[in-house]
């Protein structure tokens, strides 16, 4: 078994600009939810690390759950079929959720997880995600706060895995194409 940061053929982004993001982005937050105190949504697994800079970040009341939710597997393109996992403890009817993703790509699990939070009667409902890849987009998902985009390249680390590995990877990165070989 090679190191992690021996598969990787790139560096998109480095630690140093994804923490520079965190920070803009929960300032962001923290301005816009003054005075509430909003329900952050983390979308398990890979957007937990991202989550906890995030939340840290804010100068705000806040309190967390998360949804677990499956669609790629061990492969690199969504299966299509999103399958809840794991459903929130709380109950948002009447809050302000903020669902906090790490990577938009087709878009169909966040559009499916919208449609059934919607549907929960939240007070809002808005959506955080890191990274977005609009290349690959199948349906449109309002992202209201957006951290970057990435090429069409499948990524990995700061949470995001291939086939469950290189979460632990602090920067975001492609791999080498061996290592996507299994
Ligand atoms: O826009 P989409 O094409 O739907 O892709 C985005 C989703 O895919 C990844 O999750 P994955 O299903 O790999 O689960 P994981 O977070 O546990 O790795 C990622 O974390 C997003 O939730
Ligand atoms: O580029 C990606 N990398 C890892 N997981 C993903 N899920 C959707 N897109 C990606
Ligand atoms: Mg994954």
């Amino acid at each position: 078994m090679s190191e992690p940061k021996l598969d990787v053929r790139e560096v998109l982004l480095s630690a140093e600009e994804i923490r520079e993001k965190v920070d803009e982005l929960a300032g962001r937050i923290t301005r816009d939810y003054r005075g509430e105190k909003p329900l952050l949504v983390g979308i398990l697994r890979s957007a937990f690390v991202f989550l906890a800079d995030l939340m840290r970040r804010m100068d705000l009341q806040c309190e967390v759950d998360f949804m677990e939710v499956s669609s790629y597997g061990t492969g690199t393109a969504s299966s299509g079929v999103v399958r809840i996992l794991k459903d929130l403890q709380e109950d948002i009817t009447g809050r302000h959720v903020i669902l906090v993703e790490d990577i938009v790509d087709s878009g169909l699990t966040l559009s499916y997880i919208l449609r059934t939070l919607r549907q929960r009667d939240p007070a809002s409902l808005e959506v955080c995600a890191l990274l977005t890849k609009p290349s690959r987009r199948e349906i449109e998902v309002p992202v209201r706060y957006l951290g970057f985009e990435v090429p069409d390249e499948f990524v990995v680390g700061y949470g995001i895995d291939y086939a469950g590995s290189y979460r632990n990877l602090p920067e975001i990165c492609v791999l080498k194409p061996e290592a996507y070989g299994g």
